[in-house]
């Protein structure tokens, strides 16, 4: 699992380091795993053109020393110092006795188009709002520059505990991160800035507390998806109901049921007015034509993809005392009364649009704070919430604790009806008895492998998506 941790917890381990480390020990950590990535970046040390943007804090003092460090092995090394007075003391001088020079902010833009690498080093974790006016220029002049761009601990102007964006940042192609990764290096729209992150462990301890952020690897999938034993039979591998598409939108109901005879379920049943399509697509699978309460048993349902005004449907599939999968239509036509009041798992997946409405705000806000707008929904609806997107998040019912967030994702996805499929998918893994969190993180997944090894570059249709599932489970099982 990879985990990313709060700027206040990450503060208080780190002074709980310090105390037990000599002075500057912690610095000199970050600033050695630093240079050793920018070294990597410039292949060639020797004769590069390096420059430093130095704010007035410990990350411009990373820079610094990092700098003194590729001075020291040849490298041509200035800082430009955004407030020469306030600059780190002790990493100026140790870049000074390496032989690297120093210039003033209005003399950076000339020097960033020049170089062969920028280090930004303007403001780390201590950031408040976005890029203060003096740096915005460099920012500027790194994003046209042919140099590579390294941010030390997180591109300058994100914000770290959040993943927004407020006016300007420094765009990176690499982030090096210091003792553990910042919620804002996985969450979109930060995530975009920080290019590749690589991580330097610098002996933070944080095991003992909980991580704002989880993001699932391999070997935790593995561990979570169903496999049949030899006693299982398609009852006790679980049942999974959808109840989707409309005289209107017919292939949201096939793909959904696409979704979910590769998710783990023994059998899939359908109700709706779409049966004809989905047998005709997906012959074992079980259809009905009594509504949602009367279908036959089910241990988990999927309710709304394509469902347009059916509200009935919806409200029978919320009164069920099964796990139930709220997507689409169907997260517009559900009481939130009727939601709140459920004491089976309920898990809603909304992409931002459908979030913003449910929530009253406009999508840029949603897009702009997912992970404050999952934990808010995740609270108002007593739910687990998967918000879709570039990025993907899952916040447990009530909003508290570690948010997962999606790693495998590819805006290949952004396809029509690659929604249906994964909640197909998730309310699949639902009925075969994975916890909400566990169905729909596991879901998002399986389901962003699957259209990352499917579209390998190339558009794809949600049908592929679905048909690349299985190829994406075995990928998981059998550990990459
Ligand atoms: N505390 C530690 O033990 C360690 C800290 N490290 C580094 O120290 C950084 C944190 O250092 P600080 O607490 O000094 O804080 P920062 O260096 O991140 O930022 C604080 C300084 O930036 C200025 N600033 C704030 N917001 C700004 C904005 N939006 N635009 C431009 N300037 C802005 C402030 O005036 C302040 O002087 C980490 O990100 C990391 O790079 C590392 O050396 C590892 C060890
Ligand atoms: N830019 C993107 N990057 C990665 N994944 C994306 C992106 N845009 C959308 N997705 C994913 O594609 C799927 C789209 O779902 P949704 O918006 O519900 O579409 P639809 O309603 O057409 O099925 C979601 O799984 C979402 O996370
Ligand atoms: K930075």
């Amino acid at each position: 699992m990879r985990t990313a941790y709060s700027v206040e917890t990450v503060r208080t381990a780190e002074r709980e380091l310090m105390a037990r480390l000599p002075e500057g020990a912690l610095m000199q950590r970050a600033a050695a795993g630093l240079a050793a990535a920018c070294a990597d970046l410039l292949g060639r040390v020797y004769g590069s053109r390096v420059v430093l943007l130095v704010g007035s804090g410990d990350n411009g003092g990373d820079a610094l020393y990092a700098g003194a460090r590729l001075a020291r092995r040849g490298a041509g090394v200035t800082a430009v110092l955004l407030n020469p007075e306030r600059a780190h003391a002790g990493g100026l001088a140790a870049l000074r006795r390496a032989g690297g020079t120093v210039a003033g902010a209005g003399q950076g833009e000339g020097l960033v188009a020049r170089a062969d690498l920028v280090v930004d080093g303007i403001v780390g974790i201590g950031g408040k709002g976005g890029l203060r006016p003096e740096a915005v220029p460099l920012a500027v002049a790194a994003e046209r520059s042919r140099a590579a761009v390294v941010a030390v601990d997180l591109p300058s102007g994100v914000d770290a505990d959040t993943g927004e964006v407020r006016g300007a940042a420094v765009r990176a192609d690499l982030t090096v991160t210091f003792g553990t990764h910042k919620p804002g290096l996985l969450i979109d729209p930060a995530r975009e800035y920080a290019g590749s992150v690589r991580l330097v462990d610098i002996g933070l301890e944080l095991e003992a507390v909980p991580p704002e952020l989880e993001a699932l690897q391999h070997a935790d999938v593995a561990r979570l998806l169903p496999v049949p034993g030899a006693e299982s039979d398609k009852y006790r591998r679980g049942v999974v109901g959808i109840a989707a598409g409309s005289a209107r939108y017919p292939g949201a109901a096939v793909l959904a049921v696409s979704g979910a005879l590769r998710g783990g379920a023994g059998a899939v049943r359908y109700v709706g007015p779409a049966a004809d399509a989905v047998i005709a697509r997906f012959p074992e699978t079980l259809v009905s034509d009594q509504g949602p309460a009367k279908a036959g048993r089910v241990q988990a349902w999927v309710v709304g993809p394509g469902a347009g005004e059916d509200a009935a449907t919806v409200a029978e599939v919320v009164a069920a005392d099964v796990p139930v999968l709220i997507d689409a239509d169907g997260l517009r036509l559900a009481e939130p009364a009727a939601v709140r009041g459920r004491t089976a798992p309920t898990l809603m997946t909304p992409h931002a649009g459908e979030a913003a409405a449910l929530l009253g705000v406009s999508r840029e806000e949603v897009e702009g704070g997912r992970l404050a707008a999952v934990r808010e929904l995740a609270g108002r609806y007593g739910a687990v919430v998967l918000l879709k997107g570039s990025t993907t998040l899952v916040a447990s019912a009530g909003g508290q604790g570690a948010v997962r967030v999606n790693a495998t994702g590819t805006s290949w996805l952004a396809t029509a009806g690659s929604g249906d499929v994964l909640s197909g998918l998730a309310g699949s893994l639902l009925a075969a008895g994975l916890s909400a969190v566990d169905a729909g993180s596991c879901a998002a997944y399986l389901h962003g492998l699957a259209g990352r090894l499917t579209a390998d570059g190339a558009p794809v249709g949600a049908h592929d998506v679905a048909a690349g599932v299985p190829a994406a489970w075995r990928d998981v099982v059998r550990g990459g």
